[in-house]
């Protein structure tokens, strides 16, 4: 299985506003394998049904994403809007993996590859990404300004994000040599 063109492709350098697109013209599109290799995994799921989905139950059971919560991004019910969203965008790695859930809306997870390029993946209802642990990236909401997510944790979360530069981190350093030959 691949993910489609629209779905996630490199970046062009433009500094015009983060939440459009920002493809390469002509559009120069990444697939699942390509994001698989960086250590980054995608499942498609029903979002209509997540409060009894027995696909979601499983993927939690087998990953042991014990912790749920939900997020609804929108300036009227995040609070401190903007300076969340900034906090969002800058380039960051956690200690943990990142794994998130688009229940209802739509928004863009960015990431580097191998070269340190930005791949940009739209993430749209029923869409769940898992990003590892050391891996350099952002978010943003796009031009519909809405998303609702649900961020899964293993055991008590830790939201703390590590501004780049963060290369003398073990995690980092770990993440950087888990590319070796992939
Ligand atoms: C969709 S949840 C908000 C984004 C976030 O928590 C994060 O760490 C982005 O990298
Ligand atoms: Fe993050």
């Amino acid at each position: 299985m691949r993910i489609n063109e629209s779905k996630a492709w490199y970046m062009d350098s433009s500094d015009e506003d983060q939440r459009k697109p920002h493809r390469l013209i002509p559009n120069q599109p990444v697939f699942l394998d390509e994001l698989k290799r960086l250590g980054v995994f995608y499942w498609k799921l029903n979002a209509d049904i997540y409060e009894t989905d027995p696909e979601l139950e499983r993927i939690r059971k087998d990953h042991g994403y014990s912790y749920m919560d939900i997020i609804t991004i929108h300036k009227d019910t995040l609070p401190n809007y903007e300076e969340k969203l900034k906090m969002f965008f800058d380039e960051h790695l956690h200690l943990d993996d990142e794994i998130r859930y688009i229940l209802d809306g739509q928004a863009y997870f960015d990431v580097r590859d191998k070269e340190d390029r930005w791949i940009r993946i739209a993430m749209n209802k029923g869409d769940l990404i898992t990003l590892p642990a050391g891996i350099y990236h952002r978010f943003t909401l796009d031009e519909t300004n809405y998303t609702k997510a649900m961020r899964l944790f293993v055991g008590e979360p830790v939201w703390k994000a590590y501004n780049r530069p963060a290369d003398d981190f073990d995690v980092r350093q770990k993440y950087v040599a888990s590319l070796q030959g992939s």
